[in-house]
C-alpha cells in the first residue's frame, strides 16, 4: 500500500521555530517529526511514500532525498498555494494508479508509533476509513460524531464539547476519493478540506468507518508542545548507545545516548533520558537533566544547567547558564549567565489569540546572538537572526533581525 503524507505546512503557531524550516522538520530526540512517521510506515512494510511539500521544501528534501536511506522510496509533488487538506491530496492523484486499490493518509507533523498504524491497517473497511483517539480537550481539532460503526457527521474545530472523538487525520482511501475531492467546495476560511470531502461522502450515502487506537498519536499544536513529545519519546527510547570520549568524574544516570565524536568533560553530571547528538563538547562540569536532547555540533561550558529542553544543531551555549523548559533552535549564540526565567500556566498571545502553555522557559528560534548575563522573562520568544547585547532583561518578543542594545 502507498502512502500519501502531508508536509506542505508551515505550522504557524510553531513560531518561531518554524520561520526557518516547516512543522514536519522540527527535531524529537533528535529526528525530525516526519522521520519518525516515516519509520512507523516503514515498520509496518509501507515503503511508497507520496511526500506533499510546500512550505520549506527544499529543507525536506534535501534530508530525505529519495528515501533510500530511510528504507522507503520517496516521490515529491508540490502543494503551490496552502489551500487546505483535500487540495493537498488532490496533488498525489498523479502518482496513484488504478491497481492501488487503497492507500494511506497521514499528516507528516504527528508523531505516530508503528502500532498506531498496524491498528488502522488491521482494521479498516468500508469506503473510508478514519483512525480516532479520545480526547478530554479537543480545541483545535476535528472530532466525528458515529452511530454504531459508521461516522455521521465530523464537525471541524467548533467550540464546546460536541464529542470527544478525536479525528487523527489519519485515513485509508481508495481512489475514488479524488472523485468527491473535485465535488468539495472551499470552506469559510478559503481552504478545501478533507473533512469537507468526508462529509460529502457521508452525504452520498457512502460508509466511512472510524477506528479507534490507544496507540501514540501526538500532535505538537504549540512549539512547547515539542517539549512533550520529545519526553514521551525519550523515556520510551531503548537501545541508546554511548560513543564519543567521557572524561574521568563524569557521572551518568539513566537512560542517555551520546554521539560519536562527542566529548564530555570531567565533573559533568547528566540524568536520563537523555539525547545528545555527534561532535560535541559539553563541560567541564555541566549538569544536563531529564528530558533534553541535544543536537550535533552543540558546546556547552561549565557550570550550565539544562532540564527538560531541546537545543538544536550548532549552538554554543557559555558557562552559568540557566535553560530549563526551553526549545532553542539551531546556530545559537548564548553567552555566559544566560537565564530563561520559567513559569506555569502562561498566556501566550499567538496572532491576536491567547494560548495557555503548561510550564515553560523561552523559545528561541535559529542564527541569534545573545550576550552575556542575559534574562530572558519566561514565555517570552526570539524570533531569528537577532542580537542581544550582554546585561539585557528580554521582556517582550523579539522579531526577526531585532537588535537590543
Ligand atoms: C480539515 C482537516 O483536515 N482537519 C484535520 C487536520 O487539521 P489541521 O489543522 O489541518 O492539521 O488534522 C487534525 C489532526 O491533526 C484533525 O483533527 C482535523 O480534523
Amino acid at each position: 500500500m502507498k502512502a500519501i503524507i502531508l508536509a506542505a505546512g508551515e505550522g504557524l503557531r510553531c513560531r518561531p521555530l518554524t520561520l526557518t524550516r516547516s512543522k514536519v522538520m522540527l527535531p524529537v530526540a533528535n529526528r525530525p517529526i516526519l522521520e519518525h512517521v516515516i519509520s512507523s510506515l516503514e515498520t509496518n512494510g509501507i515503503n511508497e511514500i507520496i511526500l506533499v511539500v510546500g512550505y520549506e521544501k527544499e529543507r525536506i528534501m534535501n534530508y530525505f532525498e529519495d528515501g533510500l536511506n530511510f528504507g522507503v522510496n520517496i516521490k515529491y509533488v508540490e502543494q503551490k498555494a496552502q489551500l487546505g487538506t483535500a487540495h493537498a491530496i488532490e496533488q498525489a492523484k498523479k502518482l496513484i494508479s488504478p491497481e492501488d486499490s487503497e492507500f494511506l493518509v497521514l499528516n507528516g507533523d504527528n508523531l505516530v508509533e508503528p502500532k498506531t498504524i498496524a491498528d488502522l491497517l488491521n482494521n479498516y473497511e468500508g469506503d473510508a476509513s478514519l483512525l480516532t483517539v479520545r480526547m478530554e480537550d479537543t480545541a483545535g481539532y476535528g472530532v466525528v460524531l458515529k452511530e454504531k460503526k459508521r461516522v455521521i457527521q465530523i464537525l471541524e474545530k467548533r467550540p464546546g464539547d460536541l464529542s470527544h472523538i478525536v479525528n487523527t487525520g489519519i485515513y485509508i482511501f481508495t481512489p475514488q476519493i479524488f472523485e468527491t475531492i473535485e465535488k468539495t467546495p472551499i470552506s469559510e476560511n478559503g481552504e478545501y478540506a478533507i473533512t469537507d470531502t468526508l462529509q460529502l461522502m457521508i452525504d452520498e450515502g457512502k460508509v466511512i468507518t472510524p477506528i479507534p487506537t490507544e496507540s501514540k498519536w501526538l500532535d505538537a499544536i504549540h512549539a512547547w508542545d515539542l517539549l512533550k513529545a520529545n519526553s514521551i519519546v525519550l523515556n520510551s527510547s531503548r537501545n541508546l548507545t554511548q560513543e564519543g570520549e567521557l572524561e574521568e568524574g563524569v557521572i551518568i544516570r539513566g537512560k542517555v545516548a551520546i554521539g560519536k565524536n562527542t566529548r564530555i568533560r570531567a565533573g559533568t553530571y547528566i540524568v536520563g533520558p537523555v539525547v545528545i547528538g555527534e561532535n560535541c563538547d559539553i563541560g567541564p562540569n555541566v549538569v544536563i537533566l531529564p528530558s533534553t536532547t541535544i543536537g550535533d555540533n552543540v558546546s556547552i561550558r561549565s557550570f550550565t544547567e539544562i532540564q527538560n529542553s531541546i537545543i538544536m544543531n550548532d549552538c554554543r551555549i557559555y558557562s552559568h547558564g540557566q535553560i530549563s523548559n526551553c526549545v532553542i533552535g539551531s546556530n545559537n549564540t548564548l553567552g555566559s549567565g544566560f537565564t530563561a526565567e520559567e513559569k506555569e500556566n502562561l498566556e501566550i498571545n499567538i496572532n491576536c489569540r491567547i494560548h495557555k502553555a503548561p510550564k515553560l522557559g523561552t523559545i528561541i528560534g535559529d542564527d541569534n546572538r545573545i550576550g552575556s548575563r542575559v534574562l530572558v522573562k519566561a514565555g517570552v520568544m526570539i524570533a531569528v537572526n537577532c542580537q542581544v547585547e550582554s546585561g539585557n532583561t528580554i521582556y517582550r518578543d523579539l522579531t526577526r533581525d531585532s537588535v537590543v542594545l
